[in-house]
């Protein structure tokens, strides 16, 4: 049996998913979250699906200090509930890596030098590298002869041109400090542009799509005949839509203005657009579910938020029409744009005009696979499709080993 295990290892989360490749079917996946969270609680949380079930006693909740240790926990449960990896090792382990800068353009399988240029990037992806490359070293640590392999958010935007990456600023400071647009949630844009395509059976190198990620994180992509010419996020994924608790697009002088005025430093700064700014900076709540109840109970701030929101969504939509000269289809993705029929109806209100519309009862159904949410026969097909980065990054690896 041909297996690859994907790991997805966030600030504080560890998400696993055993893939079988000759049928791509999950044979188990689990996350791990509250990693070295040993605070008042000094639990994590571990819960783990085999087959599809999850029985009560596979979840467990014991304190897990950091990421070496959530592996360990990992093939426990391996050992435990099944399939073992120590009697049927994976073929390759794959690792979602968040930035990969100018160097990565694909899958790499995991060298040192690879290690070095990962934890070089980690200053433009503060919160995403240095957690992947504790995965990628738990992982060596505990299969040193499996090949590790590193698959990048980056590599799908690395087809952007210069016009879409260049920030207008001084050519040689922005060359000398590596200063353009990346873009982030490539694996997922890649994967979930495919998917639409073969929804729709059409082939995608025939298609102009547009992709809402809408996560935690958030991003837009246009993509033309399968290649990525633009997205919104830039040099670190702080940049374009609105987030749980990130700005996204914001006039960079509001730094400077609040750095001279109300005397806040650096990092107080970094902290403010990262963690404290998005939904919650706006409302006071950083989960699209509770923002979209509370504007349903009457909260002004929630529905100031949730229309911030809808209206940063629109203007990308409107910009990628013109990059790509109109548009196939646009595809919702990711916990938001998978499960909020508010912010799809929302998100593309008014735009009748443009030959995009939701029909009101398609757009209610819950849960299943992909799905067209525009009326029958209206010019621009509305879909939502889930994403699945940990099968797109399964199949990348077998590409390199
Ligand atoms: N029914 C829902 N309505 C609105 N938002 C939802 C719903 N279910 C999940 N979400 C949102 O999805 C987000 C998580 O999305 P996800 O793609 O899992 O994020 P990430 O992978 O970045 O952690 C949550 O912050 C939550 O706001
Ligand atoms: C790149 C990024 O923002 O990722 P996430 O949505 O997982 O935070
Ligand atoms: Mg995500």
């Amino acid at each position: 049996m041909s297996t690859v295990l994907v790991v997805n290892s966030g600030s504080s989360s560890l998400k696993y998913q055993l893939v079988e490749m000759t049928t791509e079917s999950v044979l188990a996946n689990g996350l791990i979250e509250r990693i070295g969270d040993g605070g008042s609680a000094g639990s994590s949380k571990h819960t783990v699906t085999v087959d599809g079930q999850s029985p009560e006693s596979f979840s467990s909740e014991s304190p897990i200090a950091d990421h070496a240790e959530a592996f360990r926990v990992m093939i426990d449960a391996f050992e435990k509930h099944g399939p073992s990896m120590k009697n049927d090792p994976p073929i390759a382990i794959g690792h979602r890596v968040v930035h990969g800068g100018k160097r990565f353009f694909g899958p790499t399988v995991v060298t040192d030098l690879v290690k070095i240029n990962i934890e070089d990037l980690s200053e433009l992806a503060p919160l995403h590298n240095p957690a992947n490359l504790e995965g990628i070293n738990a992982a060596q640590q505990a299969f040193p002869s499996i090949p590790q392999v590193a698959v990048f958010d980056t590599a799908f935007h690395s087809t952007l041109s210069p016009a879409a990456y260049s920030y207008a600023i001084d050519a040689d400071l922005a060359d000398k400090y590596r200063v353009r647009r990346y873009g982030f949630h490539g694996t997922s844009h890649k994967y979930v542009s495919g998917a639409a395509a073969e929804f729709l059976g059409q082939p995608v190198e025939e298609l102009k799509i547009i992709v809402l990620h809408l996560g935690n994180g958030a991003s837009a992509c246009a993509v033309a005949g399968g290649k990525s010419i633009d997205t919104s996020m830039g040099l670190t994924p702080l940049e374009g839509l609105v987030m749980g608790t990130r700005s996204g697009d914001i006039d960079p002088a509001v730094l400077i203005h609040l750095h001279r005025k109300a005397n806040l430093g650096f990092d107080e700064l970094d902290e403010l657009l990262n963690r404290k700014s998005g939904l919650l900076g706006l409302s006071g709540r950083g989960d699209m579910r509770d923002v979209v109840s509370a504007a349903n109970d009457g909260d002004e701030a929630a529905r100031v938020a949730l229309d911030v929101y809808l209206h940063r969504i629109k203007h990308y939509v409107g910009a990628y029409m013109a990059e790509l000269g109109g548009v196939d289809a646009i595809v919702f993705t990711a916990g938001v744009g998978e499960n909020s029929d508010v912010v799809r109806a929302g998100a593309l209100a008014g735009l009748e005009g443009l030959g995009i519309s939701v029909d009101a009862e398609l757009n209610s159904v819950r849960g299943g696979g992909a799905r067209r949410i525009s009326p029958e026969g209206s010019p621009v097909a509305v879909l939502v499709v889930p994403t699945n980065e940990e099968l797109e990054i399964a199949r990348q690896c077998l590409t390199v080993i």
